[in-house]
């Protein structure tokens, strides 16, 4: 290099240098956007076994340049060259934490320990060794609860735990005890001697007179590369503060119009990561993970309580809370025919035969039992007027029965003349029934519940009499059901949906949010660093996920089939399978919410938005049979709906595997469990930021 040059131009002969550096950057471009250039055609060279001090005020692109060698981002143009050749040979520190905050210690150490593919033995030596030389607290004190700058000598020491050959460190003794700094340098020189490579970041330029080498960076370029003496020396300085004044006012001079952003050439495809790894999946990393998920459910057992609890108790307010009939609703009675009020049917004789007709026969008496029987609370108004005027006035009375005066003497006309009754027997022997409908569900049970009780009472009248109680009903019979489930109501129908959509959501919500917690702390990023791949993550998770969805839906189905007696009739294996395949696409659906995610709130919104929309359409609130046509068109492709009418055909009417209705079922859940899966290998494959969140 040129004296006084920038290493931005670089000389042909030292290319050969390239092929002998532990890391060589050449002509390094990189910018976020295309007016935030961060790196400018930059230029750095560090010799093996030699710790590299790069300088240079806040916000110049250290930690873009950092990024690009360990292989956070990618470069837009200009190559970075490492000599190590596997990831497990690089030591990491980040500027961000990047740490399991929930652990102690010793089990950050152990997580990432594994995933460097070191045993339970070695790793508690090292990390005994290092808390030692780290001054850390014990190691079984939780991350969350020990001082920031001891969290970040954890990392520091998470970066040293498995010896690396090349050690990366942004910015490890910021607000470090000036003893522990000296002797962490004293430790990182005498670890060149072994062979090692350094770079590390600091604010503290009197610190990196330390350093073998120095790099002096600002405004996205190296202005100068050399050791601090020569770089004393070379520009005539006592101090190397005066060494970067000097440079920066140089730089200054030189590019007094800011370079503009075309001069720089982008690739169109980025170069590749430095160290791109092509090993398949490793047991030690999925190791890893699952036995951090372990350690994360120890430390967060009121977590793990939670998710056991909260299956129990939507199942059971489920069903206390949803399909049995309202009762005790009230019903105004405006009965003309009584003169002393309701009081006197008690008093009355009203089980005499209607043929033989009395003063005393009051068959309203009869009606009113029936309608008690119904479940319904009667409230005596004394006239129409004011039982209209309470029902308007008050949510509490949902209809209004008048009886006319000659009731039962019109009734017994009717039954006596038959065809041949008056129209004025017809006329006051109809009952006048006024229903708030205000409430759509409680005003057509009211309605059905009355027709009902009418039948009941006319055929209660018929049997006084000796006569076949047909002669009140309807000539109409219901048979023996064809599929019978006991006494149906709308929760047999709903619990068949609830359970589907427990078995989707439970293990969405868990699995987006196990990835999106790593993600946005950063864990992810540090570990696929190390060298974890997404799919050691992606199958530890699905594993231990699959263990708590096993329990949860144990509870959720004692609750339902067995406290609560939901209809389950068919076969058993198949309706656990398309169960389990409603679990396995609520797992990758949850993953792909987590990736496509950039903060809680947005994976808050879409997990609950979309399980809102599927509880919509699956039949859980309503039969998909009245949808709207619209809706009938397209619901079926949505998933769940499908599943969910398997289910229910299997559950309810015993049909088998063979049934086309069933067939359906699994067809659409293996559908989408393959679009979930593809939609995270895209996802992977195609969006910037599906792993790492740029901070
Ligand atoms: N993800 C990002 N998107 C857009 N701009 C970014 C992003 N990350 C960093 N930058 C910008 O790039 C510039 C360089 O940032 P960088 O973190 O590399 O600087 P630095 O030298 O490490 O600073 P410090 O010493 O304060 O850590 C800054 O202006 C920063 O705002």
């Amino acid at each position: 290099m040129e004296n006084g040059g920038f290493v931005g131009e670089i000389c042909a002969d030292e290319t050969d240098s390239t092929a002998q550096a532990a890391v060589a950057v050449r002509n390094a471009y990189k910018r976020y956007t295309p007016t935030a250039v961060i790196l400018k055609n930059l230029n750095m060279t560090v010799k093996q076994s030699t710790v590299y001090g790069l300088l240079g005020p806040s916000g110049c692109g250290k930690t873009t340049l950092l990024s690009c060698i360990v292989g956070r981002i990618h470069l837009d143009s200009g190559s970075v060259n490492l000599r190590i050749r596997q990831k497990s040979k690089l030591g990491y520190m980040p500027q961000t934490l990047q740490l399991y905050v929930q652990l102690t210690i010793y089990e950050n150490l152990a997580y990432y320990g594994y995933v460097f593919g070191m045993d339970k033995k070695a790793i508690q030596e090292k990390a005994d060794e290092l808390c030692t030389f780290l001054q850390l607290p014990p190691q079984h004190k939780l991350v969350s609860n020990i001082s920031g700058g001891q969290q970040r000598r954890v990392s520091f020491a998470v970066a040293l735990l498995h010896d690396p050959e090349l050690l990366i460190l942004d910015e490890p003794t910021v607000g470090l005890d000036p003893v522990l700094a000296n002797n962490i340098w004293e430790r990182l020189l005498e670890m060149t001697k072994h062979g090692k490579t350094i770079i590390i970041t600091t604010h503290y330029i009197e610190e990196a007179k330390n350093a073998h080498q120095i790099g002096l960076m600002r405004g996205g370029v190296l202005l100068a590369e050399e050791s601090p003496s020569s770089l004393m020396a070379n520009y005539n300085c006592s101090s190397l503060e005066e060494v970067f004044l000097k440079l920066s006012y140089k730089q200054e001079t030189q590019q007094s119009q800011p370079q503009p952003i075309e001069e720089f050439t982008i690739a169109e495809k980025p170069p590749p990561l430095p160290l791109e790894d092509t090993s398949v999946f490793r047991f030690t990393r999925f190791y890893a993970t699952f036995m951090k998920l372990l350690y994360l459910s120890r430390r967060e057992l009121r977590f793990v309580a939670f998710l056991i609890c909260l299956p129990l108790a939507q199942s059971v307010f489920f069903n206390l809370a949803i399909g049995t009939d309202p009762t005790d609703l009230k019903i105004g009675i405006v009965d003309d025919e009584l003169s002393h009020g309701l009081r006197e049917c008690r008093m009355s004789r009203n089980n005499h035969c209607a043929y033989n007709y009395t003063e005393d026969l009051k068959l309203s008496c009869l009606y009113l039992d029936e309608l008690e029987k119904k479940n319904f609370k009667l409230i005596e108004f004394d006239d129409i007027v004011s039982g209209k005027k309470a029902i308007k006035s008050s949510d509490q009375t949902w209809a209004l029965i008048h009886f006319p005066r000659n009731y039962s003497e019109a009734l017994s006309q009717r039954v006596n003349d038959g065809h041949d009754a008056s129209g004025e027997a017809l006329f006051h022997s109809s009952v006048d029934v006024w229903v708030d409908l205000s409430n759509q569900y409680i005003g057509n049970m009211v309605r059905r519940d009355i027709y009902y009780a009418t039948q009941n009472f006319l055929q209660s009248i018929f049997m006084v009499c000796g006569d076949s109680p047909r002669l009140g009903s309807l000539p109409i019979v219901f048979n023996e059901p064809i599929h019978d489930i006991g006494t149906p109501g709308f929760i047999h129908f709903a619990s068949v949906a609830f359970i589907i959509l427990s078995s989707f959501y439970f293990p969405l919500i868990s699995s987006e949010a196990l990835i999106l917690n790593d993600k946005m702390e950063g864990i992810i990023e540090r570990s696929v660093v190390a060298g974890m791949k997404f799919a050691e993550i992606a199958v530890a998770d699905s594993l231990f996920l699959g263990v708590v969805y096993i329990l949860q839906m144990i509870i959720t189905m004692v609750v339902l089939y067995g406290v609560f007696h939901n209809p389950f009739k068919g076969d058993v294996a198949i309706s656990l399978a398309i169960l389990f395949l409603a679990g396995v696409q609520g797992i990758f659906f949850g993953i792909l919410i987590a990736l496509n995610s950039n903060t809680y709130t947005e994976g808050a919104y879409l997990g609950i938005g979309s399980n809102l929309v599927l509880t919509f359409i699956s039949g859980l609130v309503w039969p998909i049979e009245s949808h709207h046509f619209l809706l009938k068109l397209v619901s079926p492709y949505f998933p769940l709906v499908l599943p969910t009418e398997g289910l229910r055909a299997v559950t309810a009417k015993e049909w088998g595997i063979d049934h086309p209705v069933v067939i359906k079922g699994f067809q659409s859940s293996f559908i989408w469990c393959s679009i979930f899966i593809i939609g995270v290998f895209l996802t992977l494959k195609f969006k910037k930021n599906a792993l790492i969140i740029y901070k």
